[in-house]
C-alpha cells in the first residue's frame, strides 16, 4: 500500500519539480531577454563591459578560424593579411567610422618602420584599416599567451619582445632590422610602449628609431585621432563614433647613426603631436587647447 502511494506521489513530485525547473528556466529567460537589454540600454558601464567583452571574445573566436588557414603556410608574414581580412568588419559591428588621410605616404616600395600612437586595444581597428602588405607589429610577449589570438599572432610573424628584459628586447629588435632587409618586411611599432588614455602622447621609447637607423629605412608616422568622443575607459563609455587615421610623410634615416636616434625620435614625436592636436581641434565644438 505504502509503495503504491510512493508510486502515485513520484509522478506528482516530478511534475512539481519539473514545473519548478521550468520556472527557473523561465526566470533565466526573463533575465536574458528582458533584463539584459534593459540593463544594456540603462547602464553605460554595463554597455561598456559587454562591448569590451564581446570585442575580446570575438577576436579570440575569429582567431580559431584564422589558425588553420594560417597554419597551412606555417609562420609567415603573409598570414597578417588573413588576420587583417578577418578583423576588418569589426568597425561595422561597433559603428566606428574610420577616415584615412595620407595614403600616398605609404607609396614606398622598400621596407619601413611605422610608428603610431597607442590609446587602447581598439587601435587594432585603425591598424587593420591601413596595414601595409608584409607588415608585422612588435608586441609585448604577454600577447603570445593570449589563447587563440596569441597563436594567430605567432603564425602571422608578430615580433614579440620581453619588456621586462631590455637586453632581450633590444636583441630581438636588432634581429628584426636584419630580417626587414633580408625578407622585405615592414615593422609597426607603438613607440609609447604602452596604452595611453591621457589624450596626448607619452614620451617615446627609442627602439623603433634604433631599428629604422640600423636598417637605414624610413620611419612613417601614423596618428589615430583621439577616441574621447566615443570611447573612454575611465568613464566606461563606449558609443559609436568616428576616428581619423593620418599617415604622415616618411622621415628618412639614410646616413644617420645611433647618435642621431634621440633627435630623430623627438622630431617624429613632434610631428605626431602636432597632427594629433590638429585632429583634435577639428572635432566639432572642441578647441586645440584640449590636447597638450
Ligand atoms: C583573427 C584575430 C587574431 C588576433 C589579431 C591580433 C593582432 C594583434 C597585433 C597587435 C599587437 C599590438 C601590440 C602592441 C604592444 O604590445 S605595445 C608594447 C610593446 N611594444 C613596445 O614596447 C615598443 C616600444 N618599446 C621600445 O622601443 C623600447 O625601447 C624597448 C626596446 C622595448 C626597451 O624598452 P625599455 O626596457 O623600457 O628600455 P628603454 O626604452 O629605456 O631603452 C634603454 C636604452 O636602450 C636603447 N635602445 C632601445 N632599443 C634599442 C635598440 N633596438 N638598439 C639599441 N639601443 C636601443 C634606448 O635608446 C635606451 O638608451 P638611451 O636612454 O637612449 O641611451
Ligand atoms: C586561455 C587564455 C585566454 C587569454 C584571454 C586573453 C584575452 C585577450 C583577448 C583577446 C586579445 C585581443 C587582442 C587585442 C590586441 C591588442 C593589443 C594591445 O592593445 O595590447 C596592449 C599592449 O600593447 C600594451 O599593453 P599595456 O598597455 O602595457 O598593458
Amino acid at each position: 500500500m505504502s509503495s503504491n502511494v510512493v508510486k502515485a506521489a513520484s509522478p506528482l513530485a516530478s511534475a512539481v519539480t519539473g514545473a519548478m525547473e521550468l520556472s527557473v528556466a523561465q526566470w533565466l529567460l526573463v533575465v536574458c531577454l528582458v533584463a539584459f537589454p534593459l540593463l544594456y540600454e540603462w547602464s553605460v558601464s554595463f554597455k561598456y563591459f559587454c562591448k569590451m567583452a564581446f570585442y575580446n571574445g570575438w577576436i579570440l573566436t575569429l582567431a580559431i578560424l584564422a589558425i588553420p588557414i594560417c597554419a597551412v603556410r606555417g609562420r609567415n608574414v603573409e598570414n597578417m593579411k588573413v588576420l587583417q581580412f578577418m578583423l576588418l568588419h569589426i568597425k561595422y559591428l561597433y559603428g566606428i567610422k574610420i577616415e584615412v588621410r595620407g595614403w600616398e605616404n605609404f607609396n614606398i616600395k622598400e621596407p619601413y618602420v611605422v610608428v603610431s600612437n597607442h590609446q587602447s586595444s581598439l587601435d587594432l581597428l585603425g591598424m587593420m584599416e591601413i596595414l601595409p602588405s608584409r607588415c608585422v607589429p612588435i608586441a609585448k610577449r604577454e600577447l603570445m599567451y593570449a589563447g587563440t589570438a596569441g597563436l594567430a599572432c605567432w603564425l602571422a610573424g608578430v615580433i614579440f619582445i620581453n619588456r621586462k628584459k631590455t637586453d632581450d628586447a633590444i636583441s630581438v629588435m636588432t634581429e628584426a632590422a636584419e630580417t626587414m632587409l633580408k625578407e622585405d618586411v615592414r615593422v609597426w611599432v607603438f613607440p609609447e610602449g604602452t596604452r595611453n588614455h591621457s589624450g596626448s602622447l607619452l614620451p617615446f621609447k627609442r627602439g623603433a628609431f634604433h631599428l629604422a637607423v640600423k636598417a637605414q629605412v624610413p620611419v612613417i608616422p601614423v596618428v589615430m585621432s583621439s577616441y574621447k568622443d566615443f570611447y573612454c575607459k575611465k568613464e566606461r563609455k563606449f558609443t559609436t563614433g568616428k576616428c581619423t587615421v593620418r599617415i604622415l610623410p616618411g622621415v628618412h634615416t639614410k646616413g644617420l647613426s645611433s647618435d642621431d636616434v634621440p633627435e630623430l625620435a623627438d622630431r617624429v614625436r613632434g610631428m605626431m603631436l602636432e597632427a594629433f592636436s590638429q585632429m583634435s581641434s577639428e572635432r566639432p565644438g572642441k578647441g586645440p587647447g584640449g590636447v597638450h
